[in-house]
């Protein structure tokens, strides 16, 4: 049997770039000679076996053929009789299709360097349009290497509006969809990936929600890129997509997209921004309602999203102000106020006076 090493980190070792996992492709081989081997099977639809030691994925070369809709609906034939070339052409990209074997030689039957160094995603063949998913996988990699000048090529364009105008896309599960997208804010342009899918009417079959808002609000494409620049974390990224959204219109995308609760925080946050009046107001008791309204006293997270949100949409002078505000205001505890004699009801009156007279020195100061 033959083993080589294949897809990504072929990709990425010829790109100079990480290489995350490797994964390998056997030529040769039946699964009961990789058990005997010490190989570990782990493939629910497809022969895969992990390494005793290292714990990589190796995959026994295969074909697929689809004979129905969706995920499942094909057939995999997997023998010892199939060739690295027929293994390499069923997947996705040339990119992703270029094999090495054991002495560092490189196979690869379907010009995939030439690509690398045209800067092309190529489908490989028509089975690229086997599996719908490929539609995300190609825009995720359009924007995860388009600081490199990747385009996408213009015949694969369009097999990606052809499986998006089949209903194709429909079958894939919330799951899958889900990685990619997660995959894809992970991106220097995370835009990148949803221009292209709005591009191939993907956006519109997938998250009709969404594909209003990026007709209406086609600026929050550019704060999801500035967000993704400066690091934030990959729900506080996501949120910037509703940018310019109204409330009514904030909550759908939340409830179409049945986001995770750190998601949905984070979107409740640029919810909050943009609809608050207090927030751009300078006045102390606006600011203390706010407070409250918030719970910034017993829950400064959403808080502090809300803040990292206007810091990045340059209400940098307003975001300031109220974190130096609630840090004030919260040095302030009604410990200090009961160890001064204070009792009862009055020490929440006496803790709310003093902290509205604190936030006030702080706002006339920042207005001299
Ligand atoms: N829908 C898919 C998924 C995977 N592959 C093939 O399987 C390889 C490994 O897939 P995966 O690990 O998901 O992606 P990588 O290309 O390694 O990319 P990443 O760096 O994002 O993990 C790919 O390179 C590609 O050859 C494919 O053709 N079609």
């Amino acid at each position: 049997m033959q083993v080589y090493l294949v897809g990504g980190a072929v990709r990425d070792e010829l790109l100079n770039l990480f290489v995350k996992d490797r994964d390998w492709v056997v030529v040769g081989a039946t699964p009961e000679q990789m058990e005997k081997q010490g190989f570990r099977p782990v493939g629910k639809d497809f022969p895969v076996f992990l390494h005793p030691q290292t714990h990589e994925e190796y995959a026994l070369a295969r074909t697929e053929r689809k004979d129905g809709k969706g995920y499942k609906g094909f057939t995999v034939i997997a023998s010892p009789e199939v060739t690295l070339e027929e293994d390499l052409l069923r997947r996705d990209l040339t990119i992703n299709a270029i094999a090495k074997d054991s002495t560092g030689q490189l196979i690869d039957p379907y010009k995939g360097q030439e690509d690398l160094n045209n800067k092309l995603l190529r489908a490989v063949s028509d089975a690229f349009n086997e599996d719908p998913l490929r539609v995300l996988r190609t825009a995720r990699f359009a924007a995860r290497f388009a600081y490199l000048g990747f385009k996408v090529e213009a015949g694969t364009l369009e097999k990606m509006c052809q499986i998006t105008a089949s209903g194709e896309l429909g079958y894939l599960t919330a799951e899958r969809v889900w990685v990619e997208v997660e995959k894809a804010l992970t991106a220097q342009t995370p835009s990148v990936f949803y221009k292209l899918l709005a591009k191939v009417g993907a956006v519109e079959k997938l998250w009709p929600v969404l594909a209003k808002q990026l007709t209406n609000n086609p600026d929050c494409l550019n704060w999801l890129d500035k967000a993704a620049q400066q690091a934030f974390s990959l729900p506080k990224r996501f949120a910037l997509l509703g940018w310019g959204a109204k409330p009514v219109f904030l909550e759908e995308l939340v409830e179409h997209l049945s986001l995770p609760k750190e998601y949905q925080k984070h979107l409740k946050a640029l919810l909050f921004m943009q609809s608050e009046p207090g927030l751009t107001s300078l006045k102390a008791e606006e600011i203390m309602q706010l407070f409250d309204r918030l719970d910034a006293w017993r829950q400064p997270e959403l808080f502090n999203a809300v803040v990292e949100l206007m810091e990045l949409t340059q209400a940098t002078h307003q975001a300031e102000l109220l974190k130096n505000s609630l840090q004030l205001a919260r040095s302030i505890s009604a410990k200090d106020l009961v160890a001064q004699g204070i009792k009862g009801p009055e020490v929440g009156v006496e803790l709310a006076k003093l902290r509205l007279k604190k936030i006030r020195e702080l706002v006339n100061n920042a207005n001299q």
